[in-house]
């Protein structure tokens, strides 16, 4: 499927986000901070980074701006309302909102890459009203309802 990105110019020079094998499901994303110019997220700290990129999604498509789990394993540093959603009109510049909740520093250089990008389906529903949905054998059960009296408690 082909999907048109728009590189806005504080992008000129980065790489253009890309899968990174064959069979990867998120393109990377490269952080399009002012060259020369570094960010800095303290512990603890978040921030919005730009990435140079507008992208027009076919209705019924939305991306998702997932963490990548290099950066949160090594250094803590995940996205803060992961997963970010991209509406399919929206027509702005994506941006992550990082979060390092690690316990060092973590310094984020222009054309790292900081996130990725997943283009996915996504369903609209019309919604109807009604006091009678139907019986299932889960019923209200939630929030661990399954595990109680069991298999996997501590
Ligand atoms: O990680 C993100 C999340 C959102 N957005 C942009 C694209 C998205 O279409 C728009 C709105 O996002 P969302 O619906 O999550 O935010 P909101 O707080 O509900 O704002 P709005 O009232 O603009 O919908 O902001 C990003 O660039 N990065
Ligand atoms: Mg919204």
């Amino acid at each position: 499927m082909k999907v048109s990105i728009r590189r806005l110019p504080n992008a000129d020079g980065l790489p253009s986000p890309a899968y990174a094998s064959d069979g990867a499901a998120g393109l990377d994303l490269h952080a399009a901070l002012p060259p020369g110019q570094k960010l800095v997220l303290e512990p603890g700290a978040r921030d919005l980074v730009p990435t140079g990129l507008s992208i027009a999604l076919p209705k019924g498509y939305e991306a998702q701006v997932r963490p990548r789990s290099g950066l949160a394993a090594e250094h803590g540093v995940t996205v803060l309302n992961a997963p970010g959603t991209i509406d399919s009109d929206y027509r702005g510049e994506i941006k992550t909102l990082l979060i390092n909740l690690g316990a060092q520093p973590f310094e984020i250089m222009r054309g790292m890459r900081i996130a990725q990008l997943v283009v996915a389906p996504v369903a609209h529903v019309t919604l109807v009203e009604t006091d009678d949905l139907d019986l299932t054998a889960r019923g209200a059960g939630g929030f661990g309802s399954t595990g109680r009296g069991g298999d996997d408690a501590p």
